[in-house]
């Protein structure tokens, strides 16, 4: 057998497992699966300082490597991020049940009563970067939501993920949730076998950069979600309140500049240009941000050269490109040319201006006056998320529990025959809804 067969039997066994641990975890009460919830986040904090020193090692294997700062602090877990994690893990208990929630309630005829009932996905397959926070995120919304979940995160982080997977396991083992429901993966080669298991996986997430997120989709037939990068923009308007744009520009880029919701290109109104600019160059430079502008932008502030490459880069670090447009209508032409989907926000007093970049922005998250690094599923009220999707169908921006449902069909009738309802006598419909309890 070559490395490639081994890789997919042993990942056949493990999906089976998983696939078997999940149709009985959908079959659970929402308090079981709560409870389960809560001895995970139990046993997390059990077993704190094995995690944090698992991710010590990682932090100091990936420094040697010489991994840059901003996504350095993407991979550390200290005591206070581990809290707060895990207290997001007791949020997510907390959430409404995502699970046979009735979403349609319809009599199509005397005694024929259609229903829509939400229910798990199945399997879902989630492939993210080297980021340990997210194995607890995207655990707690899984089993919530009835779904059994294969694991596989960035090569920097696997000790922590595999310390992190242990103790959900072992919480798991006090409930009434199988720990099979919860798999890690850790090769590239299990990734490429994992892709291959259409008949047990039902949705492949993957977190990554464009070309993989591609990479997934060309190479499965398992439905693929994707959330690739965030190249966000910030426009600056003609008629933007200049402090406020300011403090917007400086959190959406230095907040959190590793994640994929910060802004890799500033676009500037010209009539605003040479009082804002001066004020943001000298606010982001206080906070080291390399800048790039075009060349007039740099007539205003000295600053390296942005080239063409620059307006399509997603830096993930302290570095931002800066370029002057004419209109709006240039803004948002920028952005939908090089933008990725993602999140990108406008800073205007103008409502007609918001009004134009809300509607003309394709993008998941489109924001007026606020930080693009609001994208989160935290933030916006979900509990957690497993990522922000880039596709243009729903699930669309943060994805929460409701991305993890599906639903289904259940028509109930007594002997009732389509025939009837067809031809020269037919039935009518009542189509009649009823109420939703
Ligand atoms: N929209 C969103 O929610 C998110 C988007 N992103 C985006 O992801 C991008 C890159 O992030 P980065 O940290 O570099 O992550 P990478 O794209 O390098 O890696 C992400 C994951 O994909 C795996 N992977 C990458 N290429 C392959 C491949 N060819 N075959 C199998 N597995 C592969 C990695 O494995 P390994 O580490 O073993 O190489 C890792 O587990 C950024 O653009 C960021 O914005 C990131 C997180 C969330
Ligand atoms: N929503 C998250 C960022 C999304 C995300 O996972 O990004 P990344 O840091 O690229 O892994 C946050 O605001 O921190």
């Amino acid at each position: 057998m070559t490395v490639s067969q081994i890789a997919t039997s042993s990942l056949i066994e493990i999906a089976q497992v998983t696939r078997s641990a999940a149709r009985e975890l959908a079959m659970l009460s929402a308090a079981a699966r709560n409870d389960a919830i809560e001895a995970i986040a139990q046993a997390l904090e059990s077993m704190m300082p094995e995690i944090l020193t698992a991710n010590s090692a990682d932090c100091q294997a990936a420094e040697a490597e010489g991994i840059s700062k901003s996504l350095y602090a993407r991979l550390k877990l200290d005591e206070t991020k581990l809290k707060g994690a895990i207290a997001g893990v007791r949020d997510v208990g907390r959430l409404p049940d995502p699970v046979g929630k009735l979403e349609i309630h319809r009599q199509l005829d005397r005694g024929l009563i259609l229903k829509r009932v939400s229910c798990p996905l199945g399997v879902l397959g989630i492939i993210f970067e080297a980021r340990p926070d997210a194995v607890m995120q995207i655990t707690s919304l899984a089993i919530k939501s009835g779904n059994g979940v294969i694991l596989k995160g960035g090569k920097e982080a696997i000790r922590s993920c595999d310390a992190l997977v242990k103790a959900i396991r072992l919480g798991l083992e006090k409930s009434e949730v199988s720990p099979n429901v919860v798999q890690l993966l850790t090769t590239r080669e299990e990734i490429s076998a994992l892709l291959k298991l259409d008949e047990y996986v039902d949705l492949i997430i993957p977190r990554g950069s464009n070309s993989f997120v591609r990479f997934v989709q060309e190479n499965t037939r398992i439905p693929v979600l994707g959330h690739a990068e965030g190249i966000c923009h910030l426009y600056i308007d003609a008629a933007a309140e200049i402090t406020k744009a300011v403090d917007i520009t400086v959190d959406a880029k230095t907040q959190y500049p590793a994640a994929c919701n910060a802004i890799e290109t500033l676009l500037i109104h010209k009539s605003i240009a040479p009082d804002f600019l001066p004020l943001a160059a000298a606010a982001l430079q206080g906070r080291n941000v390399e800048l790039r502008g075009d060349d007039r932008a740099r007539e205003i502030v000295d600053m390296f050269p942005a080239t063409q490459t620059d307006w399509a880069t997603e830096y993930s670090d302290l570095i931002l490109s800066i370029k002057i447009v004419d209109s709006l209508a240039d803004a948002i032409a920028h952005i939908n040319t090089y933008g990725s989907r993602h999140t990108d926000a406008i800073v205007t007093e103008n409502n007609e201006a918001a009004k134009v970049f809300l509607a003309q922005v394709d993008a998941a998250g489109v924001y007026h006056n606020c930080s693009t690094r609001f994208a989160d599923g935290y933030r916006y009220g979900f509990g957690a998320e497993v990522g922000i999707s880039t596709q243009k169908m729903p699930p669309r921006g943060p994805v929460g529990l409701e991305g993890l449902v599906t639903y289904k069909y259940q028509l109930t009738g007594d002997g009732h025959i389509v025939e009837n309802y067809s031809g020269k006598n037919a039935k009518p419909f009542h189509h009649q809804d009823l109420p939703l309890e």
